[in-house]
């Protein structure tokens, strides 16, 4: 398990240095190294200056700083493009216009001038880095990221932004790290990608005015090492690189601006199925293929659909180079955080103790009804630990059958048992040296598999079955259940001391029904989900059925709600109303009061507005008080006891609010504000939900 590699960007000048980190947090990078930043003035102050890849904003800084690097250092000199979504204004000027191009070094300046000629934008640039003599003729000043050095006579100033790392800097770093572009949390083709597609929609008549910029664009997307296309909403394709064409085995010409149905069958099929935003794998023709999906969004209306390809055994020949993967064995986890999709701050807060306790080696716990995601949390812990290289290997304790556990866990010695591989076999725990073991389904383990579990947690080695050498194995174990130990343990069922064990770090993960506001942001999610596999169109809901959905307790969690989803999407061809629904969910309406309804909407409208916890606080307080009340000030003062500090129009808009849920009846002139019986129930209510 190395450390994380570190990356460290030297610049002139803060502005660049700012923008250029930024644009390598916005790809994801600072998800597989740590990236610093240091200006050259600070380079010559340090003592040492380590890290092990450095990437120079420039040739110039490289000479500034290169008598304090290392001399095995390796370095990168980054070749800089324009930033696309901002030069709008520059081609809006007709062609051959004069201007100043400003920066704070001559040898910038010229070179922000190579790089606009370069991607055809054709005007007279003249540099300016602080000259007392001004050409009079020159009225526009164009600055990369330093307007505030052009000079007063200047009528016009034209902010194009800090230029940004171009394509093949970023794929050179990726490849020094050994790191694939195609990592699912790597958004490097997809972000640049979208930025110049979204000018390009916004340019469409300027770009076809000016051909040099067309073919810059295309020139960029050929630099893509994966085959990309983008097509728009009708299908028709809009982009296509070589690399793509390569792959199809077709040429531009017969595929440009044709329908997505023109590429070869079996790829095309395999393309509209895969899932959007996650890493698929697809077979053509005996090859593999990773393939991405993402949509393009200009504002907030997707403007297109982009697919990222490749051939496996070229990402893998990238992979290897620096860490063994082991992914070709199914160990891999799939999931990061940013799959576990919530708006409720409760599970945002439990997100981020994950996240810290991910950096822990200790044993982590996670409990939690069926479907809540604990697969999905283990293996998001896992890709954010240090052993994220490792393996990640999955046992559900349920599903292996009892006589086999112990071999598939822990392997067997030759001749252990009749039918046994004459070689023996390495068992699960040894094949997770490394990385990371999911107990899935612990409450499920046999007493001779708990026995054996306690073992291995307190020795750190295994011991095959028919005997042999202890092993030792290093291995992060990660285990989970929707059972209630204590009550096995109760039953003696469980063993007490490997509950110990196991729940050094625990994660209670919360049921859909304790966080409403989920429900309709995952339904909106799935149902973007399947809109794209079934290629239907969308999937609206009716008030009704929403209110019907939101009400709904959700046994099943997350995974019951994707279930319905894609029934829905299936059955529904107009909205979705309430009669469309699954039987379940309507049966389960009648029998819950109206009461209980109501009150699940109001926990929901509160937790959505993000007041909540100051609602609560309010309701207790006037609940102490009973049937005296008090007044807004006196509320305040005690709410600021208990460090809870609201201002004075925070508070008239909560009791508002209380009051329009009808929930407290707010006194006028001097009589108090006091809550009323709706607003006790509501109050036992939220209480029980909290502490249930
Ligand atoms: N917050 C979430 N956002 C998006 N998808 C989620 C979320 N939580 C769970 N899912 C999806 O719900 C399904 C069930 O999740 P998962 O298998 O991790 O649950 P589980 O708790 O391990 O279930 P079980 O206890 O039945 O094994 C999966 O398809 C998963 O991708």
């Amino acid at each position: 398990m190395g450390d994380t590699p570190e990356l460290l960007v030297i610049a002139h000048r803060n502005t660049t240095l700012q923008s250029i980190v930024g644009q390598l947090h916005d790809v994801g990078l600072a998800n597989q190294c740590t990236i610093s930043g240091a200006l050259v003035g600070e380079i010559e102050s340090m003592s040492k200056c380590e890290a092990d890849l450095i990437l120079v904003t420039s040739k110039v800084v490289l000479d500034m700083v290169r008598q304090f690097l290392h001399k095995d250092t390796h370095y990168i000199i980054a070749k800089r493009s324009i930033n696309f979504a901002k030069i709008k204004p520059l081609i809006s000027l007709p062609r051959g216009s004069h201007l100043y191009v400003v920066n704070d070094l001559k040898e910038s300046a010229e070179e922000a001038i190579q790089t606009l000629l370069e991607v055809g934008i054709e005007h007279h640039y003249v540099p300016y880095y602080g000259q007392k003599d001004l050409d009079p003729s020159i009225t526009i000043a164009v600055s990369p990221g330093e307007s505030h050095m052009v000079p007063p006579a200047i009528k016009t100033k034209m902010e194009i932004g800090n230029r940004l790392l171009d394509m093949t800097t970023l794929y050179e770093i990726y490849e020094y790290f050994g790191i694939s572009t195609f990592a699912s949390d790597n958004q490097l083709s997809a972000r640049y990608i979208q930025s110049i597609m979204s000018l390009v929609k916004e340019l469409n008549l300027e770009i076809t005015q000016s051909q040099g910029l067309q073919k810059s664009i295309e020139g960029i997307v050929d630099q893509i090492e994966e085959g990309m296309i983008v097509y728009d909403q009708s299908n028709n394709i809009i982009s296509i690189n070589m690399q793509a064409l390569k792959l199809l085995n077709r040429s531009y010409m017969d595929l440009i601006r044709e329908d997505m149905s023109q590429i070869p069958q079996a790829f095309y099929q395999a393309f509209m199925k895969v899932e959007m935003e996650k890493e698929n794998f697809i077979d053509v023709e005996e090859e593999s293929f990773y393939v991405r999906k993402k949509r393009i969004f200009v504002g907030a209306k997707v403007f297109a659909t982009i697919i990222l390809f490749d051939k496996m055994k070229r990402i893998k020949s990238i992979e290897t180079k620096y860490h063994k993967n082991e992914r070709e064995k199914g160990f891999v986890a799939k999931h990061t955080f940013s799959d576990i999709k919530t708006n409720s701050s409760k599970m945002l807060s439990l997100i981020d103790k994950a996240k810290k306790l991910a950096h822990s080696d200790s044993t982590i716990f996670i409990y939690g009804e069926t479907g809540t995601g604990k697969e999905v949390m283990a293996q998001a812990i896992h890709r954010a630990s240090e052993r994220n290289h490792g393996p990640f290997v999955a046992v559900n304790l349920a599903a292996i059958p009892e006589s086999l556990a112990e071999s598939e866990l822990f392997g067997y010695e030759k001749g252990a048992f009749t039918g046994a591989n004459q070689k023996g076999n390495m068992g699960l725990f040894e094949r997770a040296h490394k990385g990371t073991v999911f107990l899935d389904e612990i409450g499920d383990a046999s007493p001779i598999i708990q026995n054996r579990l306690l073992r291995v947690l307190q020795e750190r080695e295994i011991q095959r079955v028919g005997g042999g050498q202890p092993i030792p194995v290093d291995v992060r174990v990660i285990a989970a259940t929707n059972k209630d130990l204590r009550k096995l343990i109760e039953q003696n069922k469980f063993r007490e001391d490997l509950y110990y064990r196991l729940n050094v770090l625990p994660i209670p993960l919360i049921p859909l029904r304790k966080r409403k506001e989920d429900i309709l942001l995952l339904s909106e999610l799935f149902a973007k989900e399947f809109e794209e596999k079934l290629q239907r169109f969308g999937l609206p809901f009716s008030q009704d059925a929403l209110n019907a959905m939101v009400r709904y307790d959700w046994p099943g969690n997350v995974r019951e709600l994707r279930n319905t989803i894609e029934y829905l999407a299936h059955v529904c061809n107009g909205e979705v109303d309430l009669s469309a629904l699954p039987s379940n969910i309507l049966e389960k309406q009648a029998t819950t009061s109206l009461s209980r309804q109501q009150e699940d909407i109001l926990l929901y409208r509160l937790e959505e507005k993000g007041f909540l916890q100051d609602c609560q606080q309010i309701l207790i307080i006037l609940n102490q008080l009973g049937s005296k009340g008090t007044g807004r000030r006196s509320l305040l003062k005690v709410l600021s006891e208990d460090n809870q500090d609201l201002s004075e129009q925070k508070m008239r808009y909560r009791l508002e609010i209380l009051s329009d849920m009808d929930l407290i009846t707010v006194g006028q002139g001097r009589r108090g504000t006091t809550i009323n019986e709706n607003g006790k129930k509501f109050l036992r209510y939220i209480e029980n939900q909290i502490v249930s």
